[in-house]
């Protein structure tokens, strides 16, 4: 289990003077500048949940991402993952996280995917008979078996996302952090991704823990949704608890069937009920109400806070 307690981080950065002058006036005298990333945030993450965190740039998620990972300490509050402070990096608790980046790929480029999972399994001192047998169950799940066989790039960065998957789920951890997983993928290969991650969480109660600015991500996969804002959580519940703002003057669209051709009408309130009996049910493809979208809900959150 995560427990985040009273978490806060404060960035320090020194003001740069411009010019030759500055620059040596800076050497003597730096003048800090303080950001406050994170402020005072509390989290518990039960084992086998699967969050999405999301907020506008600069909300602080790469911030408590680092955090989790270790890669940074708090400047005050505490995160502890099972018994283990990230901060000590442990081996104990290295070999419960796994980690991916989007954006960034702990590949070769050169070499194929296989040659890093070797290198990982000793990392991980992973016994061979349980590293094969798990190699074989992630490539079979993600229909990768001939990809790890090709130089990476080779690949295209679908099949690359798929290859970074497979080494940051090797060693079996408990917790697997994605940052932006879906970036650039087009909407088999998400889909194909939300299937593994999906099935990877039911069959070995892994906590993941997914950062996107993709809503689909967010939909196909969070039971469980934070958002972050200027560094505060500002919403931590289900999806359906999303707070939704019905407002008076709201339009409805209904897409419909005109001689099996389809067709789409943008309506008030008022005229809704007349319009729909004008209609037989098999004809009506789908009724919506503009503003009830989860991008848009999450839009209005995103301007409320800013
Ligand atoms: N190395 C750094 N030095 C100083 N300030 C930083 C540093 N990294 C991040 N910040 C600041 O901390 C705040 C939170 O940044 P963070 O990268 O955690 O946001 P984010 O939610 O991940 O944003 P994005 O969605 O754009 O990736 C921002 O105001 C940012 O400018």
């Amino acid at each position: 289990m995560i427990v985040i307690k009273n978490l806060s981080f404060d960035y320090v950065t020194f003001e740069k003077a411009s010019g030759l002058k500055g620059t040596i006036e800076d050497l003597f005298h730096r003048k800090p500048q303080y950001v406050k990333a994170l402020k005072n945030i509390n989290l518990n993450i039960e084992d086998g949940s699967l969050i999405g965190l999301i907020g506008p740039n600069g909300a602080g998620k790469t911030t408590l991402t680092k955090l989790l990972t270790g890669i940074i300490s708090p400047s005050s509050g505490s995160v502890n993952i099972d018994t283990f402070i990230p901060m000590q990096r442990k081996t104990e608790l290295l070999k419960e996280i796994g980690v991916l980046f989007g954006q960034k790929s702990q590949l070769s480029w050169d070499l194929p995917a296989i040659d890093t999972l070797n290198m990982l399994a000793s990392i991980y001192s992973l016994e061979e008979n349980r590293f094969k047998k798990r190699l074989k169950e992630l490539t079979k799940m993600l229909n990768a078996e001939d990809l790890i066989n090709k130089p990476v790039r080779k690949l295209s960065l679908g099949q690359r996302v798929k290859c970074d998957l497979i080494c940051s789920l090797i060693h079996e951890p408990k917790y697997l952090f994605l940052d932006e997983p879906t970036l650039g993928l087009d909407l088999m290969t998400q889909e194909s991704i939300y299937e593994f991650l999906r099935e990877e969480n039911k069959r070995n109660k892994t906590t993941i823990i997914i950062t996107s600015h993709n809503i689909r991500d967010i939909e196909a996969l969070a039971q469980r949704l934070v958002i972050l804002a200027n560094g505060e959580i500002v919403f931590d519940d289900k999806l359906e608890k999303l707070p939704i703002n019905i407002s008076t003057d709201d339009h409805f669209i209904v897409k419909y069937l005109v001689n099996n051709e389809p067709e789409s009408k943008n309506i008030s309130e008022n005229d809704l009920k007349k319009f729909l009996q004008t209609l037989s049910a098999n004809q009506i493809i789908s009724l919506t109400r503009e503003g009830i979208n989860l991008e848009e809900i999450i839009l209005e959150i995103y301007k409320k806070v800013k």
